[in-house]
């Protein structure tokens, strides 16, 4: 059987007084995006600068392709490529000088260098700004010059510490593209506390709080995985309010508009079936009723723990 992209067993990592993560385990083994969820603090960072062999873990085993990082790190980091949060540019630099100097240092085959940046650049569409110093370029371009230096050796796995960060709308909406387009061959792992950026870029998530993973699987799953508690109904002739909260298992009401009406319940499946009999014996008409998914924002607060 081939060996996952990437695996990580059981990482532990204490700075001085505190963990900052516990027990994180987890397996890629598919190309796309792997996003990387978490609020401030909750370990993102540390998490992916074990991973990508910048630091040291306190106890645990990294594999990437089947090499372990600790054992094998050169092996490990041919098959990984970083950004992290804070890029590492050389100003005085242009891209072809910087991304020639990242190949080196990614120990590239030198007769293959030359091409390495040729394709780099067009992949991450700066080849017209190659000979231009770094300092000189907008934002994203040294972002997108960021990323490249990531691929530069062609790794299997890429991991980018918060890409997006700082950026304006437009030039965010680039570089996820320029991403997408990466994890097309590759997986990519990206970290964000920014849910539109999941929903824009990622296929999975794997979600990090105080330490832990609290979440892992897919987007459809991360939205689904609170069952609904509300339900939303329209009537010809709607209900008081108090009448909807005498039925069984309905804790509160909200009326929306003319006609609808919210309704939340305390766990009871079949309580859409009850509203129905009640409407049919009172005579309220229903004309619509469904349950209500929690929203992805619903769902990010109440895993990590901050939902009352
Ligand atoms: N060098 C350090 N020394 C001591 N504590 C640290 C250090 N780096 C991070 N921490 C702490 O470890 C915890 C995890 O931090 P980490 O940077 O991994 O979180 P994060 O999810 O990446 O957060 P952010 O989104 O704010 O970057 C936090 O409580 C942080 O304060």
């Amino acid at each position: 059987m081939e060996n996952p992209i990437v695996k990580v067993e059981h990482l532990y990592h204490r700075y001085a007084t505190q963990w900052a993560i516990e027990d994180i385990s987890f397996e890629i083994d598919h190309v796309g995006v792997v996003g990387l969820l978490g609020s401030n603090g909750a370990g993102k960072s540390t998490t992916m600068n074990i991973i990508c062999g910048v630091l040291k873990q306190t106890s645990g085993e990294v594999y990437i392709n089947g090499v372990n990082s600790l054992k094998d790190p050169i092996a490990a980091r041919k098959n990984i490529g970083f950004l992290p949060q804070k890029p590492p540019l050389y100003p005085d630099l242009t891209v072809d000088e910087y991304l020639r100097f990242c190949a080196e240092m990614r120990l590239v085959d030198p007769k293959k260098i030359n091409r390495a940046v040729e394709e780099t650049e067009e992949r991450c569409g700066i080849s017209h700004f190659k000979g231009r110093l770094l300092r000189n370029l907008s934002g994203g371009y040294q972002q997108r010059v960021s990323i490249a230096q990531a691929i530069i050796h062609d790794p299997k796995f890429v991991v980018l510490d918060e890409p997006t960060n700082g950026l304006d709308p437009n030039q965010i909406l680039e570089v996820r593209h320029l991403i997408r387009g990466i994890a097309e061959e590759r997986t990519v792992m990206l970290s964000t506390h920014i849910l539109s950026e999941i929903q824009a870029t990622c296929n999975s998530i794997i979600m990090i709080e105080h330490g832990r993973i609290v979440f892992s699987g897919s987007v459809e799953e991360f939205d689904s995985c609170i069952e609904p508690s509300s339900l939303f109904a329209t009537f010809d002739f709607p209900p008081l309010p108090e009448e909807v909260t005498r039925i069984e298992g309905i804790r509160n009401v909200e009326v929306v508009g003319a006609h609808g009406l919210r309704m939340w319940y305390n766990g009871d499946r079949d309580v859409v079936k009850t509203v129905v009999r009640e409407s049919v014996a009172h005579g309220w008409e229903l004309t619509e009723i469904r349950s209500e998914k929690s929203s992805m924002e619903e769902v990010f607060a109440k895993l990590s723990g901050k939902s009352k």
